[in-house]
């Protein structure tokens, strides 16, 4: 070993010097170098005292240099430094042969403020396959030093694994993405090629390393900003030879001094360290700053890559996961075919796990063998792949087996309700169950065992819209009951409130409105049978504080709640309310309206007390009659107009409720009425007008001078009749009849149907009588009108022709159709004797 101070070191193969312990407490107080890191990967923390006392670089501020070595292990890195720098690192033991350098070694320059790095060699038996510590320290290296002395073999130029380019490219990828920045100081590689044989020029060597190492650059993976960035970016490139120590010593040893001054000597055209190399790092602040860098470094995990071993298990995990899986996926690919087309695979998930567990087997045969933790991981991946492929399928499945449990809810509840709705709600319960029952069954037993599928999104959205149709379902089916009490309701009053509003009596709306409890009463208790079976009411308990709970029983029908009950209840009585009011709009129609308040004029108009129709006479008080008809007419059209009764409370329910209409009590508008009353007066007046014409009729029949001479001329005919027995019995006979007739009440349609032989007789006599000098016009629904004229609308008609009758009768049977038809037409019968023969002369 070469004294540190020496000013050229020949460090020739100091045989064994004795290899440096990493405990930092054993320093040699004369010993120059420094162990930085030892083989425990620890960072020293005697560097600034070293830098201080040994070295004097402390107070250098940036006056100073920093150089390190990277190569393969025992391809002289050592010599060379011992060589180039005057240092005296351990050099091999040519007869061992064994690693000489571990860790990083430290150690000044002789003639110049440059911090000389010795590095642990690569590929290193000793280390084996663990090349941990070897990227660890060849990044240490990178990220330190100005310069970076690769050094090699001319023979390892243009190989991948001896020329270090697999370490490099990750040491490479790591400084990128730990230590460069845009605009970085540059770290020079200074490629020294040993045992150089001058066979190939060293610009085409030269020219191959830069190649391969533009092409290990490109295979990067370059942090994010920086994947254009070329390596020329952040390095630059030196190379030397030199040849071989042992054969060409006398050379070696030329070169190396001449080397030596483009490390030492500034003034040197190829002087290594130029000024964008330097870190711009104070001397005093670089221990803190090289102790930070070692520690990012070792805490790193990016370096930690898999070894050989490693690698191998990966790649053939890899192959065997591929091949399994192409099996696995030709086994379940009839799965998604079928779920896409709608289906609910019910054995999926047992089937699934068959063939997940047969792949696995497949895999774990052949991938178990090699290095374990790559197999478990490649495993977990085969495993989660398979998973992943199938859970698409489980999803599938759970959409359609969403739409077949609700098609099974409707489905069941359908079948359930045939032929008799009887406890709805159980059916309805049972059915949900089922449905429910059915998706919880094939959600979990679809899932792959081990996998951490979940279907509670899926089920809560099933159940959602399952209690959703069943509500609906329920909605509907009390919708059907109370359609069906409603249609009750309707039929229960039509012809009850029919009778009711034609007797018109007083106290009609309170019939109709009892008529209308009655029904919506036993409607109401029909409901609550079906929805409840029985009627249910509130629960109240006190509990033992004092205070009251309120509990619905519940009960089969629909199992309603008595709040719900209440509230179908309600909604029952407002339907009803509105049947009864359809009921009533069609009794009040205008004709029925109309022939009402005809009905109840002519009643007290055209009938006596007892019923029977009026026969008027010229005594009677046809004017008051009438006035009283039609104040019972219009009495009764104003009761009409409202449903005039006090609402109770069994009405409360439908008054209370919000769409409830006060509107709706009135029944007909004042302005409709107004409009009724004015037809039906009409109406009535030419009713009037007929009851005096049947009296003047009547008058006309027998003048008083013919019953006095009738009297005067029969008397001969009288004494006969009371002095002949057998006559006078018949005169007593025929006055008993008469009387027996009158007593009976028979008199008036005795004396109607005499009428109508009598008219039709004088009908078929007319022609006899006016050729016999009685002046007849015309017969007239049995009644002989004598010169008779009809003045309808201005037109004056003679009952003479049949034109004027058929125009007579017509307004007789409607008045409305007469003429223009129009309303308001006046009729005028005028009583005209002689005029119309006078006119016909005319
Ligand atoms: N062929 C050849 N051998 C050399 C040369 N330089 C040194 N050696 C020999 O190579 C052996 C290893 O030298 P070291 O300097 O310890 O090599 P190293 O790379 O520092 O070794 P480690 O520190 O253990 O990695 C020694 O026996 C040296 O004599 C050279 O230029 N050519």
């Amino acid at each position: 070993m070469a004294s540190p101070d020496a000013t050229v070191p020949v460090v020739d193969a100091v045989n064994a010097s004795e290899k440096k312990s990493s405990s930092w407490d054993k320093i040699d107080e004369n010993d120059p170098r420094l162990q930085i890191v030892d083989e425990n990967q620890e960072f020293t923390p005697l560097l600034h005292d070293f830098m201080k006392t040994k070295w004097g670089l402390v107070d250098r501020g940036f006056d100073y240099n920093v150089v390190a070595v990277f190569g393969s292990q025992s391809t002289g890195k050592s010599t060379l430094l011992n060589r180039l720098f005057g240092t005296s690192f351990d050099v091999m033991n040519e007869v061992q042969r064994q690693q000489t350098t571990k860790g990083i070694w430290a150690s000044k320059s002789t003639g110049a403020n440059l911090l000389v790095m010795d590095v642990e060699g690569t590929d290193g038996r000793e280390r084996g396959e663990n090349q941990d510590f070897e990227r660890k320290s060849a990044l240490f290296s990178l990220a330190i030093s100005e310069v970076l002395i690769v050094n090699m073999w001319e023979t390892m130029v243009g190989l991948y694994n001896g020329a270090n380019m697999g370490l490099l490219k990750t040491v490479f990828e790591v400084n990128l993405q730990l230590f460069q920045k845009q605009g970085s100081p540059k770290t020079c590689l200074f490629f020294v090629i040993r045992d150089f044989t001058g066979q190939t020029p060293l610009e085409n060597l030269s020219a191959t390393l830069v190649k391969d190492l533009e092409r290990i650059w490109a295979g990067l993976v370059k942090p994010a900003g920086k994947e254009a960035a070329l390596i020329s970016d952040f390095f630059e490139f030196a190379f030397a030879c030199l040849p071989h120590k042992v054969y060409a010593s006398a050379q070696f040893n030329e070169q190396t001094d001449a080397l030596r001054k483009r490390f030492i000597d500034k003034s040197d055209p190829g002087f290594a360290f130029k000024p964008n190399y330097h870190k711009h790092i104070p001397a005093d602040g670089f221990p803190k700053f090289a102790e930070s860098i070692w520690e990012k470094i070792v805490t790193n995990r990016d370096l930690d890559l898999p070894t050989q071993q490693q690698l191998l298990a990966q790649f053939r995990c890899d192959e065997i996961s591929r091949t399994v899986f192409e099996s696995f996926s030709e086994a379940v690919k009839g799965y998604g075919s079928q779920l896409k087309a709608g289906r609910v695979l019910e054995n999926f998930g047992s089937e699934i796990q068959e063939i997940t567990q047969t792949a696995l087997k497949t895999f774990d045969q052949d991938a178990s063998r090699y290095h374990k933790e790559v197999y478990l991981t490649k495993r977990k991946e085969f495993y989660n792949k398979m998973e992943t492929g199938l859970r698409t399928d489980y999803i599938l499945q759970l959409t359609n087996l969403h739409k077949k449990a609700l098609a099974l809810f409707t489905d069941g509840l359908a079948e359930k309700l045939k032929g008799n709705e009887g406890d709805f709600a159980v059916k309805l319960r049972e059915s949900r169950d089922e449905a429910d029952g059915y998706f919880r069954k094939i959600a979990e037993s679809s899932k792959l065992q081990g996998a951490d599928w979940s279907s509670d999104e899926y089920y809560a959205q099933f159940l959602a819209q399952l209690d959703e149709m069943a509500s609906a379902k329920k909605k509907e089916a009390i919708d059907k009951i109370i359609l069906g009490l409603e249609k009750s309701i309707s039929t229960a009053l039509a012809e009850p409130i029919s009778l009711h509003l034609n007797e018109g009596a007083p106290d009609m709306w309170r019939k109709v409105q009892n008529t209308f409890r009655e029904a919506v009463t036993s409607a109401e208790d029909e409901l609550r049978r079906r929805l409840n079976g029985s009627l249910t009411l509130p629960f109240l308990f006190t509990n033992p504080t004092g205070t009251e709970d309120i509990f619905d029983m519940t009960q089969p029908g629909f199992e309603f709640s008595s709040t719900d009950i209440v509230t179908q209840v309600q909604e029952l009585k407002i339907q009803a309310w509105n049947a009864l009011q359809k009921t009533i709009r069609q009794e009040v129609g205008d004709a029925q309206m109309a022939e009402r308040l005809r009905a109840r004029f002519e009643g007290v108009f055209r009938y006596d007390d007892k019923g029977l129709p009026r026969v008027w006479t010229p005594g009677d008080d046809m004017d008051g009659q009438f006035a009283k008809a039609r104040e019972e007419a219009d009495k009764l059209a104003i009761r009409f107009t409202k449903f005039d009764v006090p609402l109770t409370s069994l009405d409360e329910d439908i008054t209370h409720d919000e769409r409830f209409d006060q509107d709706s009590l009135i029944v007909i508008s004042p302005s409709k009425l107004q409009l009724l009353r004015d037809k039906f007066r009409r109406d009535a007046d030419l009713l009037f007008v007929e009851a005096k014409r049947s009296i003047v009729t009547t008058t006309a029949k027998v003048p008083p001078w013919m019953v006095v001479l009738a009297c005067l001329l029969g008397w001969n005919e009288f004494v006969a009749v009371l002095s002949n027995p057998i006559m006078f019995m018949g005169l007593m006979f025929v006055g008993l009849a008469t009387y027996i007739t009158w007593y009976v009440g028979m008199l008036g349609p005795v004396v109607r149907g005499a009428k109508v032989v009598a008219g039709e007789g004088l009908r078929q006599t007319a022609g006899a009588l006016k050729a016999g000098g009685v002046d007849v016009d015309g017969i007239l629904d049995g009644t002989a009108i004598r010169n008779g004229t009809i003045k309808v609308q201005g037109r004056v008609g003679s009952l003479r022709d049949e034109e004027g009758r058929k125009e007579f009768r017509r307004y007789l049977s409607s008045p409305s159709k007469l003429g223009s038809g129009g309303e308001g037409e006046e009729v005028e019968l005028v009583e005209r004797k002689g005029r119309r023969r006078q006119e016909d002369d005319e």
